[in-house]
């Protein structure tokens, strides 16, 4: 794979991949791999744990709007997903909490690692959000539909309907592929999709 080029503009550092895709689709396994290749990775996904869970920033807020769905535990995310999952005023509500302190922790995750040539931030809602316009590139993991619902509907507490209402909200992965810079393969083996990986990064790195 040769160097990726782009704009001058677009050249300052650390270069930033974005790396996205729908539910299911591989998002944290090909994070991980870009981090063992030695990228620093932020997790969107993971701060919002961090954030959700027991002890986190945003526990009692989201307990003052969503009464019933925090306990010792933090958030418990069965209940407050019922509550927000194709609810788009009450998701809007949710994401008003969120999405601010993520921003906060992404800034920081930046300024951390200015002097690297490359990071990857996994961003779920990369093109739902705009977020596409501030990064230097973008890799979507994608599979196949099958692939996706089968590895999906084995997680605990998916069902059909929330599997809908999700997929109802993301951008359609027709449309991610369509838009990326670069498509990780995810529904083949996890050796093919690291090579490809190994690859991308590497050509980050030869920039
Ligand atoms: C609704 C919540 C409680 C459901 O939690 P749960 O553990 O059941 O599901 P999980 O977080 O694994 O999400 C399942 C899938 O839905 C997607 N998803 C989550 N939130 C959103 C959203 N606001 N819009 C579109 N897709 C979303 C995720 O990317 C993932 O693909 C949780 O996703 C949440 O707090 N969402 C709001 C914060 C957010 O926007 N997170 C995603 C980007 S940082
Ligand atoms: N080639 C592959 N690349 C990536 N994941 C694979 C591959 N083959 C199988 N898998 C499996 O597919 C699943 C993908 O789940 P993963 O949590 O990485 O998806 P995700 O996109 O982060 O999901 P979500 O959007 O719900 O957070 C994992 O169980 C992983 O082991």
């Amino acid at each position: 794979m040769t160097p990726y080029k782009r704009p001058a503009s677009r050249l300052r550092r650390p270069f930033i991949l974005g790396l996205t895709g729908s539910i299911g689709m591989g998002k944290s396994t090909a994070a991980a791999m870009f981090e063992r290749e030695g990228v620093p990775v932020f997790d969107a996904d993971a701060e919002v744990h961090r954030l959700q869970g027991p002890g986190g920033a945003l526990v009692a807020a989201i307990e003052a709007r969503f009464p019933g769905t925090t306990g010792p535990g933090g958030v418990d995310r069965q209940k407050l997903g019922a509550r927000v999952l194709g609810h788009p005023h009450e998701l809007a509500a949710l994401e008003a909490i969120v999405h601010p302190a993520v921003g906060r922790a992404q800034k920081r995750f930046l300024a951390r690692h200015r002097a690297r040539a490359v990071v990857v931030l996994d961003i779920p809602l990369l093109f739902e959000k705009g977020g596409a316009r501030r990064v230097g590139a973008v890799a979507v993991v994608s599979a196949p539909l099958w692939v996706q619902r089968k590895r999906v509907m084995r997680r605990p507490g998916m069902t059909a309907a929330k599997f809908r209402a999700i997929r109802a909200l993301q951008t359609p992965d027709r449309v991610k592929r369509a838009r990326a810079d670069f498509v990780i393969e995810t529904g083949r083996p996890k050796s093919e999709t690291h090579r490809q990986i190994r690859a991308i990064a590497s050509c980050f790195r030869a920039r």
